[in-house]
């Protein structure tokens, strides 16, 4: 398939999954409609993605026109939506929000046949518990890098594993991507 991402995570989970991917990412411009809920904001972006791809393809890779498309976004939220944090400060905001209590994390997932024009897109939600954390666990988890280029500025798989209590659906959703529904739903277009 066609990974439209620049996430190694996304990468990783799909290949553990035992899929061949040609990475592809899709620049978009992420800006959100005022408004949207963290379900349809995740969708849309996903979406967004996955078109680009897709006319990328058709454009000037026609030969990879008969492979599926994957594209997806992620997002955390408790009140509002955290995607990731601009600086050190916006990441102590979102930990704090976070810390303590329960939040969701989203992921959009976008698949696009385009020799076909088939399409799929859908929305996966996980349930995150997350400890209290001192004063000094967030700064000395903000000394780190792995803050910064994460929705909801924690990676549950990285050092912030150590602070999450428990979840309530899927794991991997929470990493970026949600490989048994997408599986499914590549299943369904093979038919
Ligand atoms: C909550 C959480 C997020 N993340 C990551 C997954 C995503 O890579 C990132 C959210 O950013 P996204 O904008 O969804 O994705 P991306 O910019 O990394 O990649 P692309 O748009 O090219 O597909 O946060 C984790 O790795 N672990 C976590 O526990």
């Amino acid at each position: 398939m066609v990974l439209a991402s620049a996430s190694p995570r996304r990468k990783e989970l799909l290949e553990q999954a035992g899929y061949n991917l040609i990475i592809l990412p899709a620049d978009v411009d992420e800006t959100l409609p005022d408004g949207i809920s963290p379900e349809d904001a995740v969708k849309y972006l996903a979406n967004k993605k996955a078109e680009a791809c897709a006319k990328f393809i058709l454009k000037e890779k026609p030969e990879l026109s008969d492979l599926p498309i994957v594209a997806a976004d992620t997002v955390v939220y408790k009140d509002e939506i955290m995607g990731k944090p601009m600086d050190r400060q916006d990441a102590k905001r979102m930990i704090q929000t976070i810390s303590g209590t329960f939040h969701h994390v989203a992921t959009g997932v976008a698949i696009i046949l385009p020799a076909s024009g088939k399409k799929d897109v859908f929305c996966d939600v996980t349930k995150v518990y997350c400890k209290n954390l001192s004063d000094d666990d967030v700064e000395a988890y903000l000394d780190t890098d792995e803050p910064y280029d994460k929705a909801g500025a924690y990676a549950i798989q990285g050092i912030f594993g150590k602070y999450i209590e428990r979840f309530e659906g899927r794991y991997d959703t929470v990493v970026g991507l949600p490989v048994e529904p997408i599986t499914e739903v590549l299943n369904r277009f093979n038919k």
